[in-house]
């Protein structure tokens, strides 16, 4: 059985596209970035430990696939997890407001014998955001519960002049890399298709 740690809608929604069925785990593990740690390895370990916490919650079923994974908003090497109230979510988007940022996904499957992830970075840029569009923004209430206080997927797709990466990863499920973890586990649309691999899963540590 294929199972979701994540208590994320976006991240349901999207799996769903892959036309597997799954069940979801809902799970609250700590997301704490370490000194000294890369935004690229913190996201890589908190994807990795959410699959972790969800193959030991479903440890009566000895077939389970575990997905779980993570998403951050990065500011030259700052990053920027979900807001917590408004002020937290206005300096946020003042803060990448006509810059560019980008947007680490990662995605990682584990199994009792095995495990895999992946990683997809985006690199979005975002117009001048006028001080009155950005408080409309947040009393709206959308950048509650997202990475950089915004969802590309709604009102703030009005913000992006370019994105150079993967839609789906900034939503919070790169779904090119996902299919491909999938498929090394002969699951989901890549495997069916029998299609080549441009990006190589790598064995988790
Ligand atoms: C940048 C961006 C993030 N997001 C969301 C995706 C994720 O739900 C969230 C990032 O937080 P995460 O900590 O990655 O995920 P989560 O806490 O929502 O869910 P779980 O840990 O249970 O898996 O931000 C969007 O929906 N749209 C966007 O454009």
């Amino acid at each position: 059985m294929l199972y979701l740690a994540s208590q994320s809608p976006r991240r349901r929604e999207l799996l769903a596209r892959l036309g597997l069925d799954f069940d979801v785990l809902a799970l609250d593990v700590p997301e704490q970035r370490r000194p000294e740690e890369s935004a690229e390895d913190y996201v890589c370990r908190v994807a990795h430990e959410k699959a972790l916490a969800g193959l030991a919650d479903v440890d009566h079923d000895q077939e389970a696939l575990v997905l779980g994974a993570d998403t951050e908003v990065v500011l030259d090497d700052e990053v920027f997890g979900k807001p917590a109230d408004a002020a937290d979510a206005m300096a946020m988007l003042r803060r990448l407001s006509g810059r560019e940022h980008r947007v680490i996904s990662a995605v990682s499957l584990v199994s009792a014998t095995r495990s895999v992830q992946a990683v997809s970075i985006s690199k979005v840029t975002f117009a001048p955001l006028p001080g009155t569009l950005m408080a409309a923004y947040v009393a709206g209430g959308e950048p509650f519960g997202k990475a950089g206080a915004y969802a590309i997927q709604g009102g703030a797709e009005a913000f992006v002049t370019r994105l150079d990466g993967s839609y789906s990863g900034v939503m919070g499920l790169p779904l090119q890399v996902t299919a491909q973890l999938l498929a090394s586990f002969g699951l989901g649309p890549m495997a069916a298709a029998g299609a080549g691999t441009t990006t190589t899963p790598v064995e988790a540590p």
